[in-house]
């Protein structure tokens, strides 16, 4: 299924053959703007080009949780203000209302690539080897990394060659303090990283994965805050095991998983008949992310625990009864049982929220995503399954129940957006 999916959805290699990719990079030979810009164009023609909605500069506060009912009636939670108070007793700009500029950010930069793509601009010209060839071989060692990974990110790269370029720079970033290499990173390599982010965006590529990415970002319009932020949760990682409330794990999710969904999107593309505003897409993209990580924290409290690690929001925690120590123990009791199902359902109207996203989105990408979507949401039913111990039990979803899941993704993604939009609607 995979396999077929890539075959529809991929852009043909245009960029094949040829060598001395790497040569070429390091001596910085560029290619001429016209020719990528050629090149770019006969991929489009090909299917490769996503039609962006134009919506309304303003945020839509429905949708974005921001000044309105996010949580929606009956929710354990009340809603988050955009003003926080600081330990210190001082009023801070809250988490939301920080990742919601970055949204707005990146919309209005879609907005902007609408307005001046009639015929398509080029961003900074690409420090690349002459040989356009090999741009196919750095996109296929992306989808290599990609094939590494979690399901989610793999279905992700299959539905488009910059997706890999994207979420192959983004593994690689989780791997900097997740992976084996981990107890070796320092603030300092994470500082380097976010530099060599600067020049890939400025088209020059330090090597191949980078030149995959480098030419993504000069073809879609992609901000790199998102990036900038997922290294900031990279470094939050290295110095922070414990999160005093909502907020602070609010900002951790975005960082390191709402980034992708903000990332994804421009790529992706909104369907051409979407009414949505571009500002909820990118609002539900961002809500996947958070739902995602929420999901991942919720089921990874006993690995996280053993690494010294608590991802709960300790007021909440404290509010519920218990304590780091109770977490430390691992035992299931009826508080914990209650504590585990609000934080469940709070991730699952992130989910919620993000679904209603998923039928703007352009027809290529909503099965893989909604599929994940739903696969990982289960994860949630598994916990429950488990009677709530996720300290000594890993909840994952079945062979059998994630087959069942792909038809029916696979229906629900061929309803178009004009027939499903409600709450995205520009008015
Ligand atoms: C909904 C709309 C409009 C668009 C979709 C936007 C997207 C693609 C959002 C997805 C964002 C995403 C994939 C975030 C990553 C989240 C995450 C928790 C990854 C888990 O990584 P690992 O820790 O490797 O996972 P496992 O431990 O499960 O293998």
């Amino acid at each position: 299924m995979s396999v077929a999916l890539l075959w529809v959805v991929s852009p043909n290699s245009e960029f094949s053959n040829g060598t001395g990719f790497l040569d070429s990079v390091r001596e910085g030979n560029r290619v001429p703007g016209r020719d990528r810009n050629s090149m770019w164009k006969e991929r489009i023609k090909k299917g490769g080009r996503q039609r962006w909605n134009f919506g309304s500069l303003n945020a839509d506060l429905r949708y974005s949780g921001l000044g309105g009912s996010r949580t929606g009636n009956g929710s354990s939670f009340a809603v988050q203000s955009s003003l926080v108070a600081s330990p210190a007793g001082e009023m801070a700009v809250s988490s939301e209302k920080k990742v919601y500029d970055v949204v707005l950010k990146q919309a209005a930069l879609v907005k902007r690539h609408l307005r001046s793509t009639d015929d398509l601009e080029v961003k900074p010209d690409i420090v690349l080897p002459g040989n356009l060839g090999l741009l196919s071989e750095a996109y296929d060692r992306c989808g290599e990394v990609c094939a590494d990974l979690y399901k989610f990110g793999q279905a992700l790269c299959i539905v488009n060659y910059g997706i890999s370029g994207t979420v192959g720079a983004f593994k690689r970033t989780d791997e900097l303090v997740d992976g084996p290499n981990a107890s070796h990173i320092t603030p300092q390599a994470l500082d380097r990283w976010e530099a060599r982010l600067e020049d890939i965006f400025s088209g020059r590529p330090f090597d191949m994965l980078d030149a995959a990415l480098s030419d993504t970002v000069s073809r879609f319009p992609v901000d790199i805050q998102p990036f900038r932020d997922m290294v900031e949760g990279m470094r939050m990682d290295l110095w922070k095991s414990r999160y005093m409330n909502f907020d602070e794990l609010y900002l951790y999710c975005y960082y390191v998983a709402g980034t992708v969904g903000l990332m994804s999107v421009p790529i992706m593309g909104i369907a051409p008949e979407s009414k949505a505003t571009t500002e909820s897409v990118y609002n539900a993209a961002l809500a996947l992310g958070i739902a995602n990580q929420l999901t991942n924290i919720l089921r990874d409290v006993g690995e996280d625990a053993r690494r010294g690690r608590i991802y709960l929001p300790q007021d909440e925690l404290a509010q519920a009864g218990l304590s780091g120590e109770d977490i430390f123990a691992g035992r299931v009791t009826d508080k914990w049982r209650i504590f585990m199902k609000k934080q469940i359902q709070r991730a699952r109207k992130f989910f919620d929220q993000a679904e209603k996203g998923v039928a703007e989105l352009s027809s290529a990408s909503r099965w893989p995503v909604l599929a994940s979507l739903l696969l990982y949401r289960k994860i949630l039913d598994e916990i429950e399954a488990n009677d709530y111990n996720n300290f000594t039990r890993r909840a994952y979803v079945s062979k059998p129940k994630k087959l069942l899941t792909l038809p029916i993704a696979y229906a629900r993604s061929l309803v178009p957006p004009k027939l499903t939009s409600s709450s995205l609607t520009k008015t």
